[in-house]
């Protein structure tokens, strides 16, 4: 059978960034791999006024890092078409309707749409609007809309956007995009938990000590400033990616794997988040700003953003998840710009074995059993490198009987890895597919954004000490101690 897709793909924000960096080189990688072949056509759509002949340009320069050869480029190239477009005008519309139908008739495409909204949210509700009542959606093939991120401001936003969503289409046609979720890693938890029987006879609170997730950047806000000084790293890391990693750490075992069941599980995770009360905000979650250090500038004066921006560059917090098999376990999360390095992981810390037989002044302290035992520790390596790590006790090699934590590790081997699908690339090859189960669905956005509403509320009504932590650092040190008040500590350190 053949594993060619048909479809046309209208890009809205087709001149813009994500669009060059990252939709038209997953789309040549499907096409390279042969799922992508005769019958696609791409629409790119702006209001600059470019020509079919610079975007087959835009779309080479934007795949040259691929270095494919050039009589592939240009016969991928030529299935792309721009139109100039302003999505606020209705008449551009008839004219895309058009194009559409022309294109579909020269491809083959059987009435098979994808529209990629790579805009500006509050451009969303416009779109799907203008889609419905221009007759652009056809009858006979699929109508999917794959959305960006972000999925509102806060809840009430995301409601808003979402009923304006589905005014037009249907729920399982709205594809929300969570690019975490089209990491190799992330997908991998379901694999662990599900395919091992130590893992899930020990994925709980008899076993479980605490879990801990960081999302860790180096960089700053490079171009998408105005962007994050509206939103922050907990509307921009917490609210989608942080929360999704976390419902699928924590989800009960779906009954088939199967878009339906996963999402049922997931949303009953997300429920399950013990919700903070405001006067609880300040004990569970602390913000960071970068300050400057080392030639990198203070967040308050990087290009665009005021000198007197609180927005939060870094965010940790504990979550607690009040059900039968998380009571009493806490979740730490933590994010931010400007840290000390580019790297994603999940570390489970298990409880300690509740004695140290090995060295008996240890045993007994005041009475006390005490153990100076390590905690076993499964790492879930993200990225850069995508594997896993087991910290072990086992004995010192030599006379007498000492114990020290030994590493088991596992790394995907860089081959397999380079020819992974890129996140983005798997995410339009499932929608492609009509497969969303790596995509968001509205119940987990909206129980999402409930819980980090809170938060976001409590700080708003609150000001920060800003700025509280060096660039190259882990964090402020407040990251820390939000730890250390429960006797933990995180796993990765400086
Ligand atoms: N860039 C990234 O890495 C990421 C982006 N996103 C999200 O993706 C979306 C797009 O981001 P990004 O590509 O960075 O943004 P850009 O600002 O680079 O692109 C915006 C696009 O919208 C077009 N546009 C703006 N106004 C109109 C209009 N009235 N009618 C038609 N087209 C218009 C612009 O083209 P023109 O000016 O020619 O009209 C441009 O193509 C956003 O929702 C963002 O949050 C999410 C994750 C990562
Ligand atoms: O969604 C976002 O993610 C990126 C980080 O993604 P990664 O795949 O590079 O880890 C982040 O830089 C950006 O601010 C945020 O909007």
């Amino acid at each position: 059978m053949s594993k060619e897709k048909i479809a046309l793909f209208t890009i809205f924000g087709g001149t813009g960034d994500l669009a060059q960096r990252k939709l038209y080189p997953s789309l040549f990688k499907l096409y390279q791999k042969g799922y992508l072949q005769e019958h696609f056509a791409v629409i790119g759509t702006a209001r600059r006024p470019w020509t079919d002949e610079h975007y087959h340009q835009v779309v080479a320069d934007a795949i040259a890092d691929l270095k494919a050869d050039p009589a592939t480029v240009t016969k991928f190239a030529s299935h792309f078409y721009y139109q100039s477009h302003d999505v606020t005008d209705a008449q551009h519309y008839v004219t895309l309707k058009k194009l559409s139908e022309k294109l579909d008739a020269q491809y083959g495409l059987q009435d098979n749409r994808i529209f990629y909204l790579a805009m500006a949210p509050n451009f969303f509700g416009t779109i799907a609007q203008h889609l419905r009542s221009e007759s652009i959606l056809t009858t006979n093939g699929f109508n999917r809309v794959i959305i960006e991120k972000p999925f509102g401001h806060d809840f009430e936003s995301a409601k808003e956007l979402n009923d304006q969503l589905t005014a037009t289409f249907n729920e399982n046609q709205i594809y929300r995009i969570d690019h975490y979720l089209g990491k190799e890693m992330i997908q991998n938890i379901s694999a662990i938990r599900f395919g091992n029987n130590i893992w899930e006879s020990l994925w709980n609170n008899r076993y479980i000590s605490n879990v801990q997730v960081t999302l860790s950047e180096k960089l700053g806000v490079e171009e998408r400033a105005v962007y994050y000084d509206n939103s922050g790293a907990l509307r921009d890391m917490v609210q989608n990616h942080i929360l999704q990693i976390l419902s699928l750490l924590t989800m009960e075992q779906p009954v088939e794997f199967t878009e339906k069941d996963i999402d049922v599980e997931k949303v009953k995770a997300l429920r399950s988040i013990r919700a903070l009360k405001p006067e609880e905000v300040a004990t569970n979650f602390v913000r960071g700003q970068y300050a400057a250090a080392d030639g990198v500038k203070a967040y308050r004066h990087e290009d665009k953003i005021s000198p007197e921006s609180n927005t939060d560059t870094f965010v940790a917090g504990k979550i607690m998840i009040d059900n039968y098999r998380w009571s009493g376990v806490p979740f730490y999360v933590r994010t931010g710009k400007r840290l000390a390095d580019k790297f994603t992981r999940i570390d489970i810390v298990f409880k300690r074995p509740v004695l140290n037989i090995f060295n008996h002044d240890d045993v007994r302290e005041n009475g006390d059993a005490k153990t100076s035992l390590e905690s076993n520790v499964l790492t879930i390596k993200v990225e850069p490198t995508e594997g896993f790590e087991l910290r072990m006790n086992a004995k010192a090699i030599g006379q007498g009987f000492a114990t020290n934590p030994v590493n088991l590790n596992f790394a995907h081997d860089s081959a397999a890895t380079a020819n992974s699908p890129e996140a983005y690339e798997r995410l339009i090859h499932d929608a492609l597919n009509g497969d969303a189960t790596n995509f968001t669905h509205w119940q987990e956005v909206a129980y999402s954004w409930k819980f980090v509403d809170t938060i976001q509320k409590y700080w708003d009504e609150h000001t920060p000490d800003f700025p509280n932590y060096r660039p190259g650092s882990m964090g402020p040190v407040v990251a820390d101690q939000l730890l250390a008040k429960d006797g933990h500590e995180w796993v990765y350190k400086q």
